[in-house]
C-alpha cells in the first residue's frame, strides 16, 4: 500500500518572512506522528497570506503532488490579509461544513475568540483539505475534534487508507466499511 501523502501548509505573512519561527506547521506534523500509524509522507510548505498564494499552493498539492489530505494553518480570521476561506472557495469542489462547525464548537469551550475563525474543509478530486487556525495551541484541539471522521472521508473519496492509534484518536468507520 502506497504511503498516504499529507500536505501541511502554514499560511502566515510573518512565519513566511521569518519574523517568527513557524510553530503551527511543526505542531501539525508532531500530532500526526502520534496519531497516524500507517505509512505517510509529508509535503510541508510555508507561504504568505493572500488569495493567490493559498489557491495556487492548494491546487498544486491536490493536482500535481497528489496529496490525499492537506492540513492548513492560519489566515482564517477576519483581518484584511486573512484570505484562506476565499481561496478555498476557488479550490474545493465539495464543501464539508461540518468540519468547521465541529472545530469551532470544541474550540469555543476553550476560547471565546474561536468564533472569529472561518476555518472550513472540502474535497477537491481525491484530496481532502482542512483549515486550522494559526495559533499553535489550536492545532491539537482542532485535529482531535475532527480527525475521527478523516480516515473514512479519505476512503469515500478514493484517497489513501490511513490507520490511527486509538489511544490518540480512534478512526470511526461505519460497520462493513
Ligand atoms: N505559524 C505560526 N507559528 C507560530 N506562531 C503563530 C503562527 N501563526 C500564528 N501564530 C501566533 O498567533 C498570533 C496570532 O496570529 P494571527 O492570527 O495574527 O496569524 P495569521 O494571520 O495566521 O498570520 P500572520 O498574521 O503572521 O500573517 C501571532 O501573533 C503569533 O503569536
Ligand atoms: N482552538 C482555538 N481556536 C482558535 C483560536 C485559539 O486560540 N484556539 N484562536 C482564535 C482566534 S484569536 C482567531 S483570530 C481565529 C483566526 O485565526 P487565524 O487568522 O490565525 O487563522 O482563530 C480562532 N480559533
Amino acid at each position: 500500500m502506497a504511503p498516504a501523502r499529507i500536505g501541511i501548509v502554514t499560511i502566515s505573512d510573518r512565519a513566511s518572512s521569518g519574523t517568527y519561527a513557524d510553530l503551527s506547521g511543526p505542531a501539525i506534523e508532531a500530532w500526526l506522528r502520534r496519531a497516524v500509524t500507517s505509512a505517510w509522507t509529508t509535503d510541508y510548505r510555508v507561504i504568505p497570506d493572500g488569495f493567490e498564494s493559498v489557491r495556487d499552493t492548494l491546487i498544486d498539492l491536490a493536482d500535481a503532488a497528489g496529496a490525499d489530505l492537506v492540513l492548513t494553518t492560519g489566515g482564517t480570521g477576519p483581518a484584511p490579509r486573512d484570505l484562506t476561506p476565499e481561496a478555498m472557495a476557488g479550490v474545493i469542489e465539495k464543501p464539508l461544513p461540518g468540519f468547521g462547525e465541529q472545530m469551532r464548537r470544541i474550540s469555543l469551550e476553550e476560547v471565546p475568540t474561536a468564533i472569529l475563525s472561518r476555518q472550513e474543509a472540502g474535497v477537491r478530486g481525491r484530496t481532502l483539505i482542512v483549515n486550522l487556525p494559526g495559533k499553535p495551541a489550536s492545532i491539537a484541539v482542532c485535529l482531535a475534534a475532527v480527525f475521527p471522521a478523516i480516515p473514512y472521508c479519505l476512503d469515500l473519496i478514493g484517497a489513501a487508507r490511513i490507520e490511527t492509534d486509538p489511544a490518540v484518536v480512534a478512526a470511526f468507520r461505519p460497520k462493513g466499511a
